[in-house]
């Protein structure tokens, strides 16, 4: 599979006239798991917004599953799961099954209607997700670990060609964010999604992607794990010992 997921050209943005990030060149093939890592405020996130159209860039180019982005329309071909779940309303008042079934809103023209496919792929991705118990549940009274898998569920109701996450583990404890990690990865194997992570957890996002996009307004690395696992240019940029926090797989 060689298709390009995402292609990005000598990219520049930024807010209020200060540039975040600066002359960003990278591509994903179709399939690759990317984790996008990078100190605090090292255009991580920015680089999301750029990707999902949220934030304009001030130059360069950008192409999604090979379409270049200002005629882009297939958003139900992209599955996104926000930060953290600290901005979550508790007293949202849908249930697990509805908040899955909202995801399948963005596939569809006027009028929206929900059909037959609709159940079938609502059901079908709470079974992969292992969710169908509490589908009847509402979803502010799950668990932070639960409560994330039906948002991801969500992000997957679609199949979508390329998944987005930004840092979707930072309120899980280290048990439920391993099993999260795994789904996804089981997930990136077995149906080809590409995936973009972005994740301050180095050593778990080294387990688990098969390549990595080091930021720090600039691009610092960009490869695959194997790549930068064998750079010694990243040794003298990460130290030894980080470099091999990062390398750490199974
Ligand atoms: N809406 C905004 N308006 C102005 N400046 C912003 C805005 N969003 C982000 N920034 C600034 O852009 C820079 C990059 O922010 P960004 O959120 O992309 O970094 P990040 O790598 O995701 O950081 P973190 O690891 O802390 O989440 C920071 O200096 C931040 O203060």
């Amino acid at each position: 599979m060689n298709e390009k997921a995402l292609s990005v050209r000598n990219l520049c943005a930024g807010y209020h006239g200060s540039e975040v990030l600066q002359d960003i060149s990278f591509s994903v093939n179709a399939g690759d798991y990317v984790g996008i890592c990078g100190p605090n405020g090292s255009g991580k996130s920015t680089m999301i917004k750029i990707i999902l159209q949220l934030l304009a860039p001030t130059s360069g180019e950008v192409s999604v599953l090979g379409t270049p982005q200002a005629s882009f329309r297939d958003w139900h071909r992209i599955g996104y799961l926000p930060q953290g779940l600290q901005f979550f309303n508790p007293h949202f008042p849908a249930t697990v099954d509805e908040v899955i079934r909202l995801g399948r809103l963005s596939a569809k023209k006027f009028p929206r209607r929900f059909n037959r496919d609709d159940a079938w792929a609502v059901d079908r991705t709470m079974e992969w997700m292992g969710i169908s118990h509490i589908r009847g549940a509402m979803i502010g009274e799950l668990s932070g670990g639960l409560r994330q898998r039906v948002l991801l569920a969500r992000a997957l109701v679609n199949d979508p060609a390329l998944l987005v996450m930004d840092e979707p583990t930072t309120a899980l404890d280290p048990e439920t964010r391993e099993s999260f990690y795994k789904l996804i990865f089981e997930m990136n194997r077995e149906k080809q999604c590409t995936v973009l992570l972005v994740t301050h957890d180095t050593a778990t996002i080294g387990k688990y992607a098969s390549h990595l996009l080091y930021l720090d307004k600039k691009v610092v690395f960009y490869g695959s794990f194997d790549d930068f696992c064998n750079s010694s240019e990243m040794t003298g940029f990460f130290g030894e010992h980080g470099q091999h926090l990062v390398c750490h797989r199974h």
